[in-house]
């Protein structure tokens, strides 16, 4: 199975390392339009290959989309980061380019490809993806559920003292400071609701700090985070290309679900060899409904600033 991540930064060569790591792929293509910059990140995760026992052929390539051709998951990380103190959406005036027009690209040599889309304001840039492409929606998804729900099962693991692993929970609503849905009532530790083990201040500061959890890496490290970010990346293209049929709170395109139409937001899907299988309705309270709602608002009037790209 042959996988190509447009962008070889920070997200997309963490991408790849997780990738042939962990033996998801057969082929990965790193693509990015740094002369020489995805040939040096390939070189550099193929040396690893005989000391952590992989065989995936990783390659990269300056801007040549024919290296590209019958992908059958394309990742887009092509486009700016966000530096201390922005929000994500501050992107979208570079991103949105770069994101039409590399999606256009891909298509011309990956035409039944999966597309995965990462770059920021991820969600507009998701329902750009989906709009500019005229693809059925099962196969444009937006990752960000994973990553956040990774990042709130941290910070609960932390406050319980327990490791991450024996903690489920995810986030739902739109990838932003301000969006996010920790769901913390439905979160458990190995099936234990974890309001039995933590007050409703604890679970406050949990749900506040998942949301902030990008700006909070981006303060510390100057520029974005990638570890976790390429890792959830994998793990979402893991499930496509293994058919595995995971539920992932991924970016999708709503049409009725949630209450929503016309707009791409994170909500749990099961996720396979076709990309999006499946939007799972789960029951929210009133409180968790608005604010979805909300969460959807702000989403939504993002989307507006795309006109200019669209027309
Ligand atoms: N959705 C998420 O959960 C999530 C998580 C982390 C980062 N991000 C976003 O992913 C994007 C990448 O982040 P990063 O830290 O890897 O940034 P980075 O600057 O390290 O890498 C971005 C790469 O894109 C390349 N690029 C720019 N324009 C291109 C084009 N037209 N074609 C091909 N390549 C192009 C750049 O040369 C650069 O190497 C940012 O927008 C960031 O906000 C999203
Ligand atoms: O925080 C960012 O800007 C990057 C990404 O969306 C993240 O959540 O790490």
């Amino acid at each position: 199975m042959k996988v190509t991540i447009v962008g070889a930064g920070n997200v997309g060569a963490t991408c790849a390392d997780v990738i042939s790591y962990r033996g998801i792929a057969s082929e990965v293509v790193l693509l990015d339009i740094r002369e020489g910059f995805a040939e040096g990140k390939a070189m550099d995760i193929m040396q690893c290959a005989t000391n952590t026992g992989f065989d995936t052929m990783v390659s990269g390539v300056t801007n040549d989309y024919s290296k590209t051709a019958n992908s059958d998951v394309v990742v887009i990380t092509s486009g700016i980061p966000r530096k201390p103190g922005m929000t994500r959406e501050e992107l979208i005036g570079i991103n949105a380019g770069i994101v039409k027009s590399v999606a256009d690209n891909v298509l011309t040599h990956s035409p039944n490809a999966i597309i995965v889309v990462v770059s920021n304001p991820m969600d507009t840039m998701t329902y750009l993806t989906l709009k500019a492409t005229g693809l059925p929606k099962n196969r444009i998804i937006g990752m960000g559920g994973a990553l956040d729900s990774s990042r709130f099962k941290y910070y609960l693991s932390k406050a319980l003292d327990k490791p991450s692993n024996d903690i489920s929970g995810m986030v739902i609503g739109g990838h932003g400071d301000t969006t996010m849905i920790p769901l913390t009532r439905l979160a458990s530790y190995n099936g234990i609701p974890v309001s039995q083990f933590l007050s409703e201040d604890k679970l406050k500061e949990v749900f506040e700090a998942t949301k902030v959890g990008g700006a909070t890496l981006t303060g510390l490290l100057g520029t974005s985070a990638w570890y976790a970010p390429g890792a959830s990346v994998a793990y979402l293209v893991d499930s496509i290309l293994n058919d595995q049929k995971k539920m992932i709170a991924c970016s999708v395109y709503l049409e009725g679900e949630y209450g929503q139409n016309d707009i791409c937001m994170g909500v749990p899907c099961i996720i396979g060899k076709n990309g999006l299988e499946e939007i799972v309705d789960i029951k929210l309270n009133d409180a968790e409904k608005e604010l979805f709602a909300k969460s959807a608002d702000a989403v939504r009037a993002m989307n507006g600033d795309l006109k200019s790209v669209l027309a």
